[in-house]
């Protein structure tokens, strides 16, 4: 198998935000990675290296590991050895900066319950330092959609419309890092199409991300680089340019028992 950098498609534009003289600047850098819960080793020696400006996809069955290696890269949760480094920041030392510098939207949507949908965007720009928060939520909730539900509070919306909330305030601080947990779960034909148009605009402005997913189409669809996890080890990584659908189904009826 090869590493990520080596694979990496050469005709994608360089993102409008990196150094020319710091070509091959790295998102994600996550080198011999590993995680237990208790005795169970749930990540082993995870080795993977993200460019600046490119989307990865992360596959594989249930409790493989995608989210736990997800929650980490959030700083949500520590990683056992081995390090993580976000636009060069080693999360050790620099989790406040990264924070800063990432998007998180994952199965839970962490926002406040009894608060309106309005009033968590506010507080969560304010957390963020956002400028103009006010002016930056109501933009945002219409972007998803959810503009006329701004006064109402978290706890009375659906699934899908929180999963709305969620987006506007992973996205409220223009992070340059968008890290996913199944993005495409829950949402209806609107809402996924919404998802693909944010990571699509995400993509054009030169962020990068990282996103789980059960969908091979989805996954193939929007990324440049496709890895797939079974039992916390990275087994196959591949360019999502070089790889049609039956190809990676086969790929992972292989490798995914
Ligand atoms: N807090 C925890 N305590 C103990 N074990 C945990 C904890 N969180 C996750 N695990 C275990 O770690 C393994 C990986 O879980 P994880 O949620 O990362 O898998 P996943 O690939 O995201 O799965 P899914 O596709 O179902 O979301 C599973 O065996 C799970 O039981």
């Amino acid at each position: 198998m090869s590493r990520a950098g080596e694979r990496i498609a050469t005709d994608r534009p360089a993102p409008a935000h990196s150094a020319v003289d710091a070509p091959t600047a790295l998102a994600i850098e996550i080198s011999n990675l590993k995680k237990s819960y208790g005795l169970k080793p749930v990540l082993r020696n995870i080795q993977l290296a993200l460019p600046q400006g490119q989307r990865m996809a992360l596959l594989g069955a249930n409790g493989a590991g995608k989210t736990t290696l997800l929650r980490i890269l959030a700083g949500l949760s520590k990683a056992g050895s081995g390090t993580v480094c976000l636009n060069g920041l080693d999360s050790r030392y620099e989790l406040q900066e990264i924070r800063q510098q990432i998007g998180f939207v994952a199965h839970q949507p962490y926002l406040y319950e009894e608060l309106t949908v309005l009033e968590n965007l506010l507080f969560f720009g304010q957390l963020y330092g956002v400028k103009q928060a006010r002016e930056r939520a109501n933009a945002l909730l219409q972007r998803v959609g959810m503009e006329r539900r701004a006064k109402e509070r978290i706890r009375v919306l659906s699934r899908g419309q929180v999963q709305r909330v969620a987006w506007a305030r992973a996205l409220l601080h223009s992070p340059q890092i968008l890290l996913l947990d199944e993005p495409d779960t829950g949402l209806d034909q609107d809402g996924n199409d919404l998802v693909a148009a944010l990571l699509a605009e995400h993509s054009a402005r030169g962020g990068s991300m990282l996103f789980t997913t059960h969908n091979l189409e989805r996954a193939l669809a929007w990324s440049d680089q496709l890895v797939i996890l079974a039992s916390g080890r990275v087994v196959y990584q591949h360019d999502a340019a070089t790889l049609s659908l039956e190809e990676l189904q086969q790929r992972y009826r292989e490798v995914v028992k």
